[in-house]
């Protein structure tokens, strides 16, 4: 019987680890050299599963023994003119079972692969891998060794569609399924990739995207794999956003300006339009130099500044911060682009669109999306005037007036999210020949009731057909959205009592009255933005734990497989008088590397890579919880088995880490 680490020192093959499911290890147990690693070390017990005496009685011997240069060397089996291979008696002595084993065949034409991969076959009890045979296929998976249940589990696998992810974490029996990110061009998951090879130049929006219907009556403690991330209608829209931040036009002829670098245009037609403003305008998205934040600069071209005071008419903008105004940060002029530019510097909503986009071009969708049926529901419609009448009690509180309430200046930054976006324009443009404040702030009223008017219409010009329009907010939505409109559209205070007690008709026409006369659809809208709210706390939850498991895999990674710490390296503060031993291929922290093995690098039967999901946040979550569960972590060339638990690999992460530390902190780092 043989109780050490048996591989030769300074071996230099790579771990793999035998993805077996739990439980199973003792009765495939195929290797002759066997270190029930975790108890032999911490416990000094015996490992019940295998009946193997622990032979290490002590912690030094344990160490001596595993790394002696002098274990036996392995003897392979010769195999018998008909196939079968005759057990030792030390193999015989391991397992009683080793002389059932399945029978395997050499596949002489590819004998000079040096390194078998069949990591994942089920194991016979028998010493298969000698230098005599490279390579073996096993003839049958149906074997008195081998498990039926375990060969259907692991092979075929889809790892991402949740069936599969269910069965990697409850471990049961699932069948196979196409796997579509099969990386194997000629299979079905070429479907998915048509382009695989080709370098992708943006992120795959359906990684995660669910296959098939959800699986139903699940049991409380089984989870799919999209149970794991955020919801990917909130995935792919945060990553778009982020592209299209990063966005910048390579070549640009745009300039810099002050601190404003990287212009790129954000106009959806190179049509110059002087409307709304008097003055063609642009947007571009920049980059400040001064806090690397990106901002949208508003240019009005060909702007000529008359008043100094005229510009600091945006100054009472900056303070307005309310979450229905696109917030400005400051105004200025410039000669940069060959003219004189008025330059409105403000907050940048990535990946947004106007209210025109999104409800008098239907044609115009955002890729992914349904066309929008071209009735609007009423609860949207309530909710942009919610926003507005919020964000006017932020303008008109300051003594402002917005002055700009139209389609194509309202930002549609989130599913039903807007915000005004040309606030302080007017102000500066119309310094000289404003309106005064309250009449522009009974404008703004009125401007609110055409846009709403136009929404529900579908149409950019309703206001111009007023009856007509009238009429289909009569049929289409209830009378008290009609009378908020006709309340807001009527240009003069209205005299005597509301028409009826939720009508805002009131003695005066201001932003208080309003917000009175529909307080009770800002209760409704404010309960859906608390649902909305605990919903992404749920979802930041969940990110959460992603995080938790990215540290702990940062970790695993920073430690395996360190080199440059071998053999020469005395790490300050360690007190091995060997640190070879500690950080060589064959020392203390293999096991780590087996298990990296364990959790990644899976091979299914046929040595093909197995991408299961389940297996790796069920590995990498036990790890993180230091489970007592015991792992059987196989090296590459299959000749040793390391029986750790999760609590002992977790601990010599733990420990590996430190030292790394310490030898970082030694190295001046
Ligand atoms: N602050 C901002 N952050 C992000 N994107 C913006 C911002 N402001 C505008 N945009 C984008 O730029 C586009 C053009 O905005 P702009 O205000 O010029 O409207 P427009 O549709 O071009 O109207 P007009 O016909 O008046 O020029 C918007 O549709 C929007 O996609």
């Amino acid at each position: 019987m043989a109780t050490t680490f048996g591989s030769p020192s300074g071996d230099s093959r790579r771990g793999v680890a035998s993805p077996r499911p739990k439980g199973r290890e003792a009765k495939n147990t195929f290797c002759r050299n066997v270190t029930i690693y975790g108890h032999c070390r911490y416990e000094n017990s015996k490992c019940r599963s295998l009946h193997l005496p622990t032979a290490l009685s002590s912690q030094s011997e344990n160490a001596k023994k595993r790394f002696n240069v002098d274990s036996p060397a392995f003897t392979p089996l010769q195999p018998a003119p008909n196939g079968s291979v005759t057990p030792s008696a030390r193999n015989a002595a391991i397992s009683p079972k080793a002389a059932n084993a399945a029978v395997f065949t050499p596949k002489s034409q590819r004998s000079t692969v040096s390194t078998p991969n069949l990591h994942n076959k089920e194991p016979a009890a028998v010493d298969w891998h000698g230098p005599e045979f490279q390579e073996f296929v096993p003839e049958s998976f149906g074997g008195p060794m081998v498990d039926s249940s375990a060969s259907t589990t692991f092979s075929g696998y889809d790892p991402y569609t949740t069936n599969s992810s269910i069965s990697a974490i409850t471990g049961q029996h699932q069948p196979a399924a196409i796997n579509p990110y099969a990386q194997d061009s000629s299979g079905l998951g070429s479907g998915y990739y048509p382009n695989h090879n080709a370098f992708q130049t943006s992120p795959a929006y359906h990684l995660y995207w669910p296959v098939g219907p959800q699986p139903t009556g699940l049991l409380a403690y089984q989870r799919t794999a999209h149970d794991f991330f955020i919801p990917d209608v909130i995935r792919e829209d945060l990553q778009k956003k982020a592209e299209v931040a990063r966005q910048v036009l390579p070549n640009t002829t745009l300039p810099v300006i002050e601190q404003y670098h990287s212009l790129f245009c954000l106009d959806t037609t190179p049509q110059k339009n002087n409307a709304p403003f008097g003055y063609a305008s642009w947007i571009y998205k920049a980059t400040s130099g001064k806090d690397g934040k990106t901002y949208a600069l508003r240019r009005l071209e060909n702007f000529r500044l008359t008043s100094e005071t005229a510009i600091r008419s945006a100054q009472p903008w900056k303070r307005i911060l309310n979450g229905g105004v696109v917030t400005i940060h400051e105004a200025f002029t410039t000669r940069a682009f060959g003219d004189s530019s008025l330059i409105l510097v403000t907050d940048y909503h990535p990946n947004s669109k106007s209210l025109a986009d999104e409800h008098f071009k239907p044609m115009q969708r955002f890729h992914g999306r349904q066309a929008a049926s071209s009735h609007v529901p009423e609860q949207v419609l309530w909710g942009y005037i919610v926003q507005i009448a919020s964000a006017l009690k932020a303008i008109h509180g300051s003594g402002l007036a917005a002055r700009l309430i139209s389609p194509s200046k309202i930002l549609l930054t989130a599913k039903n999210r807007i915000r005004l976006n040309a606030c302080a324009v007017m102000d500066i443009v119309q310094f000289e020949n404003a309106k005064p404040v309250p009449e522009a702030q009974a404008d703004d009223f009125v401007q609110l009731g055409r846009l709403i008017l136009c929404i529900a219409n579908n149409s950019a010009t309703a206001h111009l057909q007023m009856q007509k329009s009238m009429d289909y907010i009569t049929r289409s939505y209830t009378a008290r959205l009609k009378e908020c409109i006709q309340w807001l559209l009527n240009p003069q205070p209205a005299t005597g009592t509301p028409s009826s007690p939720t009508t805002p008709v009131a003695m005066q026409k201001d932003i208080d009255t309003f917000l009175a006369g529909i307080a009770d659809q800002f209760a409704s809208v404010f309960d859906s933005e608390l649902h909305a709210q605990d919903t992404l706390t749920n979802t930041l939850g969940r990110e959460l734990e992603s995080s938790r498991l990215v540290r702990l895999l940062v970790k695993l990674n920073m430690v395996n497989e360190r080199p440059e710490l071998d053999a020469s390296q005395q790490m300050p503060g360690n007190n091995t008088t060997n640190p070879s031993s500690v950080w060589a291929e064959t020392g203390e922290r293999y096991y780590l590397k087996l298990f990296r093995d364990y959790a990644f690098h899976q091979v299914d039967a046929n040595g093909h890579p197995v991408t299961d999901l389940g297996h790796v946040l069920d590995c990498l979550n036990k790890l993180d919880a230091g489970l007592d569960e015991k792992v059987a972590l196989i090296s590459r060339d299959e000749q040793n088995v390391l029986i750790v638990s999760y609590r002992e690999v977790k601990r010599g992460l733990e420990s590996a880490f430190q030292d790394l530390i310490r030898a970082g902190r030694g190295s001046g780092k």
